[in-house]
């Protein structure tokens, strides 16, 4: 399988955050959710890689071509969603496909429109007139309509209802049917992103502490409920967090293997968001998870 995106040691410096040798690869025809907690460096590390800020050092390459050839062309193939409003507030979504039939060459106006009337964006209303969901919904169709082979989509469910939520995703996931169409997205609702990505990367203070194919990990983590003492014996390589709460002991494991569960020892099946929780809480468990 070809990599849509290939990051190799991405370096971008701030004052106060380093993004750190960020090495990972996005397969064609998948879906790639990328999770951290707030300032983990998400937003940074898809800035760079369209190109938006300025990297300090690695290489990147996106849809098979050499880090840097055919910036122009490939920004006709890429869609990107922010978490904000890209357009004037005050046009239409007429004056939107107007303006972007002459930007893209491969603008389709009647999906534009379709996905509009399916996404319930409004024919007359200004911009500024649109509700959050409407606005987003908006960016997403724009995403789709110009024959984009990726997408890249920051936070882009974020303050939308479920129902609307449930739709993009069903619109990714219809996306990614073509295998050679492949989605990058990154939300705070991990369960959005427990439902569609085949492939999970997580990110803490500038540096990746995990990726993997969801199943494998939702499978093999498991959050361990036991006594202090029976805690103290796991197998600290698989330990990649504790809780101690007022009754019992909760560890997060990174394997099964061996546990047996019984009278003294529960394993019960994690989330993603139990995993970011343990990651991010606590800075000790960066030994743990690789
Ligand atoms: N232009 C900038 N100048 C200085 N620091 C910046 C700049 N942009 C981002 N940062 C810093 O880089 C760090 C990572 O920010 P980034 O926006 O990538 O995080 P994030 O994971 O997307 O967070 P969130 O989930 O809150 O959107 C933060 O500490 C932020 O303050």
């Amino acid at each position: 399988m070809n990599g849509a995106i290939e990051v190799r040691n991405l370096v971008k410096r701030y004052p106060d955050f380093v993004l750190e040798n960020v090495s990972f690869r996005v397969p064609e025809g998948s879906i790639v959710g990328f999770i951290g907690e707030n300032g983990a460096g998400k937003s940074t590390t898809m800035k760079a890689i369209l190109g938006l800020i300025k990297r300090d050092d690695g290489e990147i390459s996106l849809l098979g071509e050499p880090d840097g050839a055919r910036e122009e062309a490939l920004k006709e193939q890429i869609g990107v969603v922010f978490d904000e409003n890209c357009f004037p507030e005050h046009i239409s979504r007429e004056d939107v496909n107007r303006m972007l039939k002459a930007i893209f060459k491969n603008w389709q106006e009647k999906l534009f429109f379709k996905l509009c009337e399916r996404f319930g964006i409004p024919g007359k209303k200004k911009i500024k007139e649109y509700s959050r969901g409407m606005k987003m919904k908006l960016s997403i169709a724009v995403a789709m309509s110009h024959q984009a082979r990726l997408l890249i989509l920051d936070e882009a469910t974020s303050g939308l209802d479920p129902v609307v939520r449930a739709e993009i995703l069903d619109m990714l996931r219809e996306f990614v049917m073509d295998e050679h169409h492949t989605v990058f997205f990154s939300s705070h609702i991990t369960s959005d992103i427990e439902k569609i990505a085949d492939y999970i990367l997580l990110i803490h203070k500038g540096r990746i502490l995990l990726y993997e194919d969801r199943d494998t990990l939702l499978e093999q983590y498991a959050l361990v409920r036991c006594s202090d003492e029976v805690a103290a014996k796991l197998d600290p390589k698989t330990v990649v967090g504790v809780r101690h709460g007022r009754f019992d002991t909760e560890v997060l494991v990174r394997s099964r293997e061996g546990l047996k569960p019984g009278e003294h020892l529960a394993v019960d099946r994690v989330s993603l968001e139990d995993i970011l929780l343990y990651t991010a809480e606590k800075p000790e468990n960066e030994r743990c998870i690789k």
